[in-house]
C-alpha cells in the first residue's frame, strides 16, 4: 500500500495547498483522483511520487515511512514509486533519443518496454522534437515502468493525447495492474475516463 496520512503540503509562501489529506493506493488497484483546477492534484502527485516533501503528515510505502524526498529518497523507495506527468517535453532531455530516454531508467529492458508501450525501433532512434506528444509520452511511460515500480502515479498522463493514444496507454497501465499487481493513482479532471479505468474515484476539494 502507498499511503499518505494527514498530509499538509504547499510551496514556499502562503497557505498550504493540501491541508490534512489522507489517501491510500493499494497494490493491484487503480485509485482515481478528481477535483477542480488548482485544488492540489498535481501537488499530491508530487508528494506521493516522493518528489515534494510535505510540511507535515506521513507517506508510507508498504508500511515503511518515507523520510527523504527527491534525491534524498532511499533508492529502494524511489524505484518502488514511478510517476508520469501531463507534459512529456519538460520531463525529458531534448538531446537524447527516445531509446536513450527509456534506457536512463534503472533496470530498463528497452526492447521489451518499447513493445509494451508500442514504440517501434525507428521511433526509438528519434529525438523528442521529431516525435508527437503521444509518442514521447509512450517513452515517458516506458521509462517510469522500467524499474517495475510497485506503485505508479499518473498525473493527467493522457490529458494531451488523442482518444486512441489515451486508450492505448490506459491499456498498458491496466495490464501492469492485472499482471504485476501495480497500484496506480490516476489523476484526471476527466471523470468519465476515471470511472472507466479506476476501481474507485476520490475527490480532492478546493482548499481555497
Ligand atoms: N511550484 C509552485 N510554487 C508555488 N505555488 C504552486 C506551485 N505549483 C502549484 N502551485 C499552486 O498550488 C495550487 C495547487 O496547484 P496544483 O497544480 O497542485 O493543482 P491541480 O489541482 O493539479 O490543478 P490543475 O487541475 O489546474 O492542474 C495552485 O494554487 C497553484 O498555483
Amino acid at each position: 500500500m502507498l499511503t499518505g496520512k494527514n498530509l499538509v503540503a504547499g510551496y514556499r509562501r502562503g497557505e498550504p495547498v493540501l491541508d490534512g489529506v489522507d489517501v491510500e493506493v493499494p497494490g493491484g488497484a487503480v485509485v482515481g483522483l478528481a477535483g477542480p483546477s488548482g485544488c492540489g492534484k498535481s501537488t499530491l502527485a508530487k508528494v506521493l511520487g516522493l518528489l515534494h516533501r510535505p510540511w507535515s503528515g506521513r507517506i508510507e510505502v508498504d508500511g515503511t515511512e518515507v523520510t527523504g524526498f527527491r534525491h534524498r529518497t532511499p533508492r529502494h523507495q524511489r524505484l518502488a514509486v514511478g510517476i508520469v506527468f501531463q507534459h512529456p517535453r519538460p520531463a525529458v532531455d531534448p538531446r537524447l533519443t527516445l531509446r536513450e530516454i527509456v534506457a536512463e531508467a534503472a533496470g530498463a529492458d528497452v526492447p521489451a518496454l518499447a513493445e509494451e508501450v508500442g514504440l517501434t525501433a525507428e521511433l526509438l532512434s528519434r529525438r523528442p522534437h521529431e516525435v508527437s506528444d503521444g509518442q514521447l509520452q509512450r517513452a515517458c511511460l516506458a521509462r517510469a515502468l522500467a524499474p517495475r515500480p510497485d506503485y505508479l502515479v499518473c498525473d493527467e498522463m493522457t490529458a494531451m493525447l488523442d482518444a486512441s493514444t489515451t486508450a492505448a496507454l490506459v491499456r498498458v497501465v491496466d495490464r501492469r495492474v492485472r499482471e504485476r499487481g501495480t497500484g496506480v493513482l490516476a489523476i484526471s479532471h476527466d471523470e468519465e475516463l476515471l470511472r472507466h479505468c479506476a476501481d474507485h474515484v476520490v475527490h480532492l476539494n478546493a482548499s481555497i
